[in-house]
């Protein structure tokens, strides 16, 4: 779909955005953006207000102050689909899939294609698994894996697969992975780091959070640190930066040496 492309490049950009629960004020005035075809990285230590962030970016929690914009656009996000219809998708670590359903189905879940008259509602399961074979190969795990596979039988790094498959398929501007290496093994987490870089490569922006620093200098083009509900350094870029210096930014050691 061709949507409209901001004059700037940015996709989203959130500003001021303030959110509390009761007393915690887990965001305060965060301003944060993300421009087209970028891998941004969001680090923080655990309550920096990463997840909550990103709650009030997908609709999964409402601000208490603040706007969004898409595309220059201001935005009204009040729930999940309000994001989607902003071409905004969150997959989270065990992302909805079915794991009883095959790959195909898992990727059209909620939106299948239709054979024949409407009445008989017979899904086009040709098409299904002609549109995810080819996805699968998009995101980069074709290899040896059917469609037809049940999500059951896929390891960890390959659902992650569908998942990101899913949401480009569906025309996501913005892919949010929050977590997405978390409990994987050396080379499924190389797998998934691939399809981050593919989803890129074919126009998509991503989010991604994850603990572990060393994932997220693999992949990012661009590295945000928050710290107790503020943005610390939001233009570390990760081919000029240490792992050690961005450390010392999310734990409020320094900020000096560390173009922020
Ligand atoms: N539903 C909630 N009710 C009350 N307080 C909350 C809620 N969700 C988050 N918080 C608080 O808001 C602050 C930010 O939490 P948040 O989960 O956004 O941080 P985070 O950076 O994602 O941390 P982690 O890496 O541990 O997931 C923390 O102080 C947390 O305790």
């Amino acid at each position: 779909m061709a949507r409209q492309h901001s004059a700037d490049g940015t996709l989203v950009r959130m500003v001021g955005i303030e959110k509390s629960y009761g007393r915690v004020r887990a965001l305060d005035g965060v301003d944060f953006t993300v421009r087209e075809r970028e891998i941004v990285g969001l680090l923080g230590d655990n309550g920096a207000g990463k997840s909550t962030l990103i709650k009030v970016l997908s609709g999964a929690v409402p601000a208490t102050g603040g706007a969004i914009y898409v595309r220059g656009e201001k935005a009204s996000i009040r729930s999940t689909t309000d994001a989607i219809g902003y071409g905004i998708e969150t997959i989270y670590q065990d992302s909805a899939l079915v794991t009883q359903l095959s790959i195909a189905r898992n990727l059209f879940l909620g939106r299948e294609p239709i054979k024949g008259p409407r009445l008989l509602n017979r899904l086009d399961h040709e098409r299904m698994n002609r549109v995810a074979g080819e996805l699968l190969r998009r995101v980069g795990i074709s290899k040896n894996i059917p469609p037809t596979t049940p999500i059951g039988s896929l390891s960890g790094g390959e659902r992650q697969a569908v998942a990101i498959a899913r949401a480009m398929y569906f025309d996501s501007d913005l892919i949010i992975l929050d977590e997405p290496t978390n409990n994987l093994g050396v080379a499924e987490t190389q797998g998934v780091l691939s399809f981050v870089r593919n989803a890129r490569d074919s126009g998509h922006s991503c989010i991604f959070i994850a603990h572990n620093i060393h994932h997220v200098f693999q992949v990012v083009d661009r590295i945000v640190v928050m710290r107790r509900g503020r943005v610390v350094a939001d233009d570390i870029d990760p081919k000029t930066s240490s792992v050690e210096a961005v450390e010392r930014v999310i734990t409020g050691m320094t900020e000096a040496g560390v173009h922020a």
